[in-house]
């Protein structure tokens, strides 16, 4: 079986799950000998740091915070008598960027990619009514090998460096919650649900994987704990009349509950929120339960003060709090998949999300910057790191799809920002990419990728494959700022009517467009990076929107203010955040406010 197809940690009759999170030992391995001394038993001189977080801005030293290289966690966990005879594993929420996982010693799991979950297996290893040592070696180091893309460098004290292809800083460490979990040896391993709207009736239907050969029965409860549905065997259709479907921003969730069965006993019993809902794009429409929905959010980062990437569960609160006042019904989550929490709170708030793997910085350029809007070529897609980038992006695609899958609130894929386009050698790459979200999502949920600045209709090779066509444009920022606007509209204006020129009948959406902004800074009349200057640009870019009928959504870059590598196009991070990093409003959020709290859904739309 899979180590990273696994359903979201839950208690049930039949299964148990222990938070691990906590304080964990903790170090930093500079010289990378820690396996080879033997680390895997136990780490030495360790600090002691919080888990979940990134580790980086705990400490008050520079070297610290810009560490690359290999660094160590190491926590005690008992392991309940009662377990013994079950599967019990270590569930990771994430280990940034790669992991190898010890347990007493002995090696039990590794992952590459650092924004997706994975188990460790420890059945076979773990002391039962005994504690147990679990350590984790983690390498936060960028390559073009893996995403996100990025290098590493050595500095002439000998120092490590990491080089990213993008702009967010480049967190890590155990930045999502650890759980302890044991489940029977005849286990549900995964549940797949697709909808079918009927009239008034909603069709399910399901398949289940198990590790037995027991049988299974599916029920369907709704939000009162009533029985609608139910059905035997691992593959069926789940009829419920009279449907509650889930609507964008009025959530409505079935529990699915999956047991095998042995005669009367359970062996196994899994339970999961799931919205009723189908998605689709048809011609120029993005439609939810057949009705076109015009998106208004925005780009996020799992980004805070003090934790960095950490998962931190009052953060996302008060973040779906803040999208909630202002209006919104979407986001990105951009430039990686988030914590599972954060999709299971979208399914309870009614939020479209279009789910993101990290597949940014394909395209070679410090952070991305300039270079990219020069039209600079870089033959990305040529290089000889392709063949492994690929594999390690697929697996991100299908690790990603896997997991996120029944979630009613994702709505599409992104399986790119801001790649290289303007080469052939994009095609075949992306075609693959494409091909495979294709072939695993049984709900076939639209495709996308991010449009760099550069790539325009008549340079991007690869706008073809994108089943909703996702744009991020900075005319009026990074392109004609200032007093330069009137042009940057026409530029902006003169892009677009080649797009519509094309007649693509396909819906085109802003994934990002935004203007840094300093909370403090106000000016009249404007200037940039002054709140006036924000409003001012988002009104002219909200005036070309407005103008075409295909644009059927927008998602301002950024949901608030984050911590980037420094340098200077950066001032202590990016700043086009509508919310400051401690999640207060700019002058901007007021107008976001006013403008999406009158747009209709359908904005555009009949
Ligand atoms: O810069 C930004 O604020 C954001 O824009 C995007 O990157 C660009 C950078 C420069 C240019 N340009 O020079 O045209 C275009 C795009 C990235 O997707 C995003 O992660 C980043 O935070």
């Amino acid at each position: 079986m899979l180590q990273y197809s696994m359903l979201y940690p839950k208690q049930s009759v039949s299964r148990r799950t222990v938070s691990m999170d906590g304080m964990w030992k903790f170090c930093l391995d500079p010289e990378g000998k820690g396996t080879e001394i033997g680390w895997a038993d136990g780490i030495p001189q360790a600090d002691l740091i919080p888990v979940p977080a990134s580790f980086q801005d705990f400490y008050t030293d520079k070297d610290t915070r810009e560490y690359a290289g290999d660094l160590w966690y190491e926590t005690d966990v008992f392991v309940p008598e009662e377990y013994a005879g079950k599967n019990v594993a270590i569930r990771f929420g994430c280990a940034t960027h790669r992991a190898e996982v010890y347990l007493n010693g002995v090696h039990v799991a590794s992952h590459v990619g650092g924004f997706l979950p994975f188990m460790a297996d420890i059945t076979n290893v773990a002391r039962y009514n005994a504690v147990n040592k679990v350590v984790v070696k983690i390498n936060n180091e960028l390559s073009e090998t893996n995403i996100p893309c990025g290098k590493t460098k050595v500095l002439s004290n000998g120092k490590k460096m990491n080089s990213p292809y993008f702009d967010f800083f480049n967190y890590s460490g155990l930045q999502r919650p650890v759980k302890l979990v044991a489940y029977p040896k005849e286990y549900v391993f995964d549940l797949t649900v697709d909808h079918r709207i009927n009239g008034r009736d909603a069709e399910v239907s399901y398949s289940v994987v198990t590790t037995g050969e027991h049988p299974v029965e599916v029920t369907v409860y709704d939000e009162d704990g009533r029985e609608v549905a139910v059905s035997q065997g691992k593959e069926g259709i789940l009829h419920i009349e009279n449907a509650h479907l889930w609507q964008v921003r009025n959530a409505y969730l079935y529990t699915f509950t999956v047991r095998i069965k042995d005669e009367e006993e359970v062996l196994d019993e899994y339970s999961e929120e799931i919205g009723v809902r189908t998605v689709e794009v048809k011609g120029k429409d993005i439609l939810i339960n057949g009705s076109p929905v015009y998106l208004k959010g925005f780009g996020k980062h799992e980004d805070s003060d003090i934790v960095g990437r950490g998962f931190h569960i009052g953060v996302m609160k008060r973040d779906f709090e803040c999208m909630k006042w202002i209006g919104a019904n979407s986001f990105r989550t951009s430039h990686y998949p988030y914590s599972d929490e954060i999709y299971q709170m979208a399914d309870r708030e009614g939020f479209l999300v279009i789910d993101e793997v990290p597949a940014v910085g394909l395209f070679e350029s410090l952070m991305n910057f300039m270079e990219a809007s020069t039209g600079k070529k870089t033959a990305f897609f040529a290089k000889d790191t392709i063949p492994e980038l690929l594999e390690n992006h697929l697996r991100a695609v299908e690790e990603m799809i896997t997991r996120d899958k029944n979630h009613a609130c994702v709505i599409a894929w992104s399986l790119l920002n801001e790649p290289e386009t303007t080469d052939e050698a994009a095609v075949p790459y992306f075609e693959k990419v494409f091909a495979r979200a294709h072939e695993l999502d049984v709900q076939k949920r639209p495709r996308t990728f991010a449009l760099i600045m550069n790539s325009l209709p008549d340079t991007c090779k690869c706008y073809h494959l994108a089943d909703v066509i996702s744009m991020n444009r900075y005319y009026g920022w990074y392109l004609m700022g200032g007093y330069e606007m009137c042009d940057a509209e026409a530029a902006f204006r003169a892009e677009m009517d080649k797009w519509a020129g094309k007649d693509l009948d396909r819906p085109f959406i802003f994934t990002e467009y935004g203007a840094d902004t300093y909370a403090a800074e106000h000016k009249l009349p404007s200037v940039m990076w002054s709140q006036e200057y924000q409003k001012e640009y988002l009104e002219m870019c909200h005036r070309v929107f407005d103008s075409y009928d295909f644009i059927k959504g927008e998602q301002v870059w950024n949901f608030a203010d984050f911590q980037t590598t420094e340098g200077i196009m950066r001032v202590n991070g990016n700043k086009k955040g509508i919310f400051t990093r401690q999640r207060q409003p700019k002058d901007a959020a007021f107008y976001f406010k006013e403008r999406w709290e009158s747009l209709p859904l359908n904005h555009k739309s009949k």
